[in-house]
Formats: C-alpha cells, structure tokens, sequence
C-alpha cells in the first residue's frame, strides 16, 4: 500500500477560494442530524463546526429537548425538532440541503433505526454517515446497499470494527476496509492516529493532527466540517480529504496554547479560521 499523503501541496490542489461575489444562499446548505436525551452536545458540536467550516446556511434535526439547548448555544444555527422529546423517530423536513450529516449522538433507539432506514431508502442528497448511525447499520447490513456511491462514512476503529468485523493486522486492516469500500462504493474516512481515507484503491494518509484530538466530540466536530465541504460543493473525495487536513490542522495550531490535556472539541471549532488562513499562507 503506498498511501497519497494528505500534505498542504495535496490540499492546494482542491481547495476553493471563496468567490468575492458568494451569498449566503449559494454557499450551501447543511443538514445535521443527531443528538438525543443526554448528547445534544454532539448535535451542538457537528452543526456549529460546519458553520465554522464555511456553508452558508446550516440546520440541525435533533430531539425537542434539544432545543432551547442549540438555539442559545449557537443562534446562528436554524432548528428543526422532532416529534419526540428524547430522541429521533420521524426525520422529515421542508428544507432543501446540499448535503446531510448524520449519527453524531443520535442513539439506537428502535424508532431511531426505522426512521434512519426510511431515510436512507428515499434520500438523494450527498451523505456524511457517523457514530450511532454506522451502529445502527452495523446491526442492520443489509441497509448498506441503500448508500449511493460516493456516501462518506467515518468510522472510529471500534465502529469499522463493527461494520467489517475484527482484523489480525494492520494489513488486514486496509485490505478489509478496501473491499468493503469496493463493494458498497464508499468513500470510508478510518479514524485514527493518523486518520486514513480509502476510496476503492486509492488510500490517503493524513499528515495533520496530535493526540490533543483523543477528547469527547472530536469525531462530532469532523463529521460537521465534512458535512459543511459537501454543501459547499466539493466532490465527496476531496471534502473527506479537506475535512480531515484541517481539523488535524487545528489541533496543531492550538497546541502550544492549550498543550494535550486541556484542548477539547470546541478549540477544533475555535481554530478552524486559523487553520483555513495556514493554507493560502
Ligand atoms: N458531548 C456529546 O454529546 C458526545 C456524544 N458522543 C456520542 O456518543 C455516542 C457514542 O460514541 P462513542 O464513540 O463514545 O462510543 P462507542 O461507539 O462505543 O466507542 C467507544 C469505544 O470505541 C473504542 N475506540 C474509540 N476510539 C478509538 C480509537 N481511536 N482507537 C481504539 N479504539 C477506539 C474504544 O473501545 P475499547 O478500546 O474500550 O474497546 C471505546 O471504548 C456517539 O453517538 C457519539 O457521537 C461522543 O462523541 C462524545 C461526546
Ligand atoms: N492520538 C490521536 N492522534 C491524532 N488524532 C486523534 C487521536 N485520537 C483521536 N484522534 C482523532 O479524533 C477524532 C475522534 O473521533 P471519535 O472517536 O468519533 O470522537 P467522538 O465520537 O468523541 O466525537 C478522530 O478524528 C481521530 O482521528
Ligand atoms: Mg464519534
């Protein structure tokens, strides 16, 4: 395996400056679904970080409960609720999205599962699938051959293993990620140190990111980023490759301010600026 390294030259190839003339309303539109009684804080993560990625517009689905929550938390983020007060059984809404994140806190409650599958069977929009949502298909393979090609998931190691099943080795590892990217047409970002994107063949190593990363909502934050670059009309690989240089990025930057232990998820959030202005640099 000779992985394509995820360096600034290899961003600099698809990163999009922003047209001076944008608006709001051509600058994409994501839509996050998650949270649920107890994780709202992932929904509140995911949707803020895609603001902070660039989208114009970003709506959250959650919960009721989750409501007063995100519309003080991040006000700049449109809400749309449920019709159950602690987690998600009817995903439905009026809104047309340019892309569409789904799984961060968002549980496996059995209602959670049926009105994910219905999703899944009718939705159109490019797709960024993680946490409880890859659970849910990990229960539920089957359901795998309803993504489009090109859906983006973002497993951490214990949620491929639940999808691919246990490997022996780092070699074993890449050949069952590769098939199974092969065979469900997916575009799969494998988180880790360091964080591997495999489409098909093609395997990307990231060259961003340090351990200061290992704290709760990380992953939540990524999934966001990912999401706010498809709205923004990159092709799903390079969104993935994007997404994945710039949130390392951030951990990089922030380091000799917060060193490992005290940065967390919201400090990803909080150098996303930074990090975009270390690419033109
Ligand atoms: N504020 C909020 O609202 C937050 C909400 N969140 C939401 O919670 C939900 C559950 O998500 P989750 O990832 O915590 O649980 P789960 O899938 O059981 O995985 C945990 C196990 O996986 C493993 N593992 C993980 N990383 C690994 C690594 N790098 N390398 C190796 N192993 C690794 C490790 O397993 P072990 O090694 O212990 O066997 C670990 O115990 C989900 O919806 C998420 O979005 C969270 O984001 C937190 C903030
Ligand atoms: N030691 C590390 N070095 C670099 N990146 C890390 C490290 N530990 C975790 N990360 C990154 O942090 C993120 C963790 O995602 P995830 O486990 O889904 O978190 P959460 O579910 O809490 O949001 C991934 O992007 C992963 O690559
Ligand atoms: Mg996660």
């Amino acid at each position: 395996m000779n992985p394509i390294y995820i360096d600034k030259n290899e961003i600099l190839k698809c990163y999009k400056p922003i047209d001076k003339h944008t608006h709001k309303g051509i600058q994409g539109h994501a839509l996050l679904i998650g949270g649920s009684y107890g994780k709202i804080g992932a929904a509140c993560l995911s949707s803020k970080a895609a603001l902070k990625t660039g989208c114009g517009l970003v709506t959250a689905f959650i919960p009721k409960c989750g409501y007063e929550i995100l519309q003080i938390s991040i006000p700049e983020v449109m809400v749309l609720t449920d019709v159950q007060e602690k987690f998600i059984s009817n995903i439905t809404f009026d809104i047309v999205p340019q892309a569409i994140g789904i799984g961060p806190g968002v549980g496996q409650e059995q209602a959670t599962q049926i009105t994910f599958h219905e999703f899944l069977k009718t939705t159109k929009v490019p797709l960024v699938i993680d946490a409880d949502a890859l659970n849910i298909l990990s229960q539920n393979k089957s359901w795998l051959s309803l993504l489009k090609p090109k859906t983006i998931i973002t497993p951490h190691p214990k949620e491929l293993e639940r999808l691919i099943g246990k490997w022996d080795s780092e070699a074993e590892k890449f050949e069952k990620t590769i098939a199974f990217s092969k065979k469900y047409q997916l575009i799969i970002v494998m988180k880790g140190a360091p964080t591997h994107i495999i489409d098909g063949d093609a395997v990307y190593e990231n060259t961003t990111g340090n351990a200061a990363l290992a704290t709760a909502g990380s992953g939540d934050v990524l999934t966001g980023m990912i999401t706010s670059l498809l709205a923004q009309s990159y092709e799903p690989i390079n969104a993935a490759i994007l997404g994945v240089y710039l949130h390392g990025l951030t951990a990089d930057i922030a380091l000799p301010e917060t060193g490992y232990q005290s940065f967390i998820a919201s400090d990803i959030i909080d150098n996303i600026g930074r990090a975009y202005l270390s690419i033109t640099a």
